[in-house]
């Protein structure tokens, strides 16, 4: 059998942890099993991989330690590459650096800084910690100059400019080398007039968790459905068979999510808004055969090097 560690919120282990992944993965050799967040996790185990969503010095010494004294064991992914994650700003450094070349498309991320110089309204204003909590997905619409004084009261965050997008997101989820996408309603467009007729006292507007709130899977509005599916294609084509390095690849990470958004005023221009770490896999559809196989991958691909000349170090 082989064994695959998981340490996760207790959140991920309800949604992900499904009767239907464990029953699969056993039926394919593969034991999925709890690590107790309790005990030292050199004393847990043997495993050949460990997945977590762990965070903190306490965990990332931890898994510091395990790889020291077993360094065969996988783990996915690397506490350093998924610290990236934590911040809205470094998050998507990357992309902004990735120059993805797709024909006419563009791939980037809306103008965003710290502070608002220079940015034009309407803006979305995110927390820049990233921290799992409900506070780090409350969003504000800011309008107005004013919108944007009120706010400055409140708590560092990052101002992106807001991109007109015809109602509709794509989240991407990436498993090593599988790509889904899973198409979303999201946030209407606004316009001019729209932003002419906020009230200067009624500069800014809560959200939070937009996407979760509307109809998932099919039920987006806007475009039709071959438009759609094309979006859709492209942005499954920009981490398989991009002609630049893949997003996996730039960041080091195997597990996580992108949400990508398309201009509604040029559908050439594509927008990547927000990664996440370990998203809700259970809303992609056969996530259980995905990372089955995954998982298989992942320690055949280990023992295949170990067998090629690397010394088995592990105590099993
Ligand atoms: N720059 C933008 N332009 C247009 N819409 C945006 C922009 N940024 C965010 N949105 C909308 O706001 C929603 C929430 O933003 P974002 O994805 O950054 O937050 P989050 O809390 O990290 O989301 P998640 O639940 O995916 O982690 C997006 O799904 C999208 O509908
Ligand atoms: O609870 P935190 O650590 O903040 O992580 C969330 C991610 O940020 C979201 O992206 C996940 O939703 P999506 O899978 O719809 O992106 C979301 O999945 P969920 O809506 O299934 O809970 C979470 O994984
Ligand atoms: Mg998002
Ligand atoms: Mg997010």
């Amino acid at each position: 059998m082989y064994r695959i560690g998981y340490s996760l919120f207790p959140k991920e282990v309800q949604s992900f942890i499904q009767n239907s992944l464990l029953d699969h993965a056993k039926q394919c050799g593969i034991d999925l099993i709890e690590i107790d967040p309790t005990k030292p996790l050199t004393q847990q185990g043997p495993f050949d991989c460990i997945i977590h969503k762990h965070n903190g010095s306490d965990w990332n010494n931890q898994l510091q330690q395990l790889s020291l004294d077993h360094p065969n064991v996988v783990v996915i992914d690397p506490p350093q590459a998924i610290e990236h994650l934590h911040n809205r700003v470094s998050m998507l450094d990357v992309v902004s650096n990735l120059k993805i070349p797709q024909g006419n498309q563009t791939f980037e991320v809306p103008k965003q800084r710290i502070e608002e110089l220079g940015l034009k309204f309407p803006l979305i204003a995110k927390p820049v910690s990233v921290d799992g909590s409900a506070k780090s997905h409350e969003m504000f619409f800011v309008f107005n100059e004013n919108g944007l004084k009120k706010l400055k009261l409140k708590k560092p965050i990052m101002m992106q400019e807001f991109v007109n997008h015809s109602g509709v997101i794509f989240k991407v989820y990436v498993v090593g080398d599988h790509v889904k996408c899973v198409k979303r309603s999201s946030l209407s467009d606004i316009y001019k007039e729209t932003l002419n007729s906020v009230a200067e006292d009624e500069g800014f507007l809560l959200f939070s968790k937009i996407s979760n709130l509307v109809e998932k899977n099919d039920e987006a509005e806007g475009g039709s459905s071959n438009e759609v599916e094309g979006y859709c294609y492209g942005a499954e084509k920009l981490v398989e068979e991009a002609k630049m390095p893949p997003l996996e690849f730039a960041m080091g990470l195997k597990l996580f999510n992108f949400d990508l958004i398309r201009n509604s005023r040029d559908g050439n221009k594509y927008f990547v808004i927000d990664i996440n770490y370990f998203p809700g896999y259970v809303n992609m559809l056969e996530y259980e055969s995905i990372f089955v196989d995954f998982f298989y991958d992942v320690v055949q691909e280990k023992r295949k090097k170990n067998s090629d000349g690397e010394v088995e170090l592990d105590v099993k």
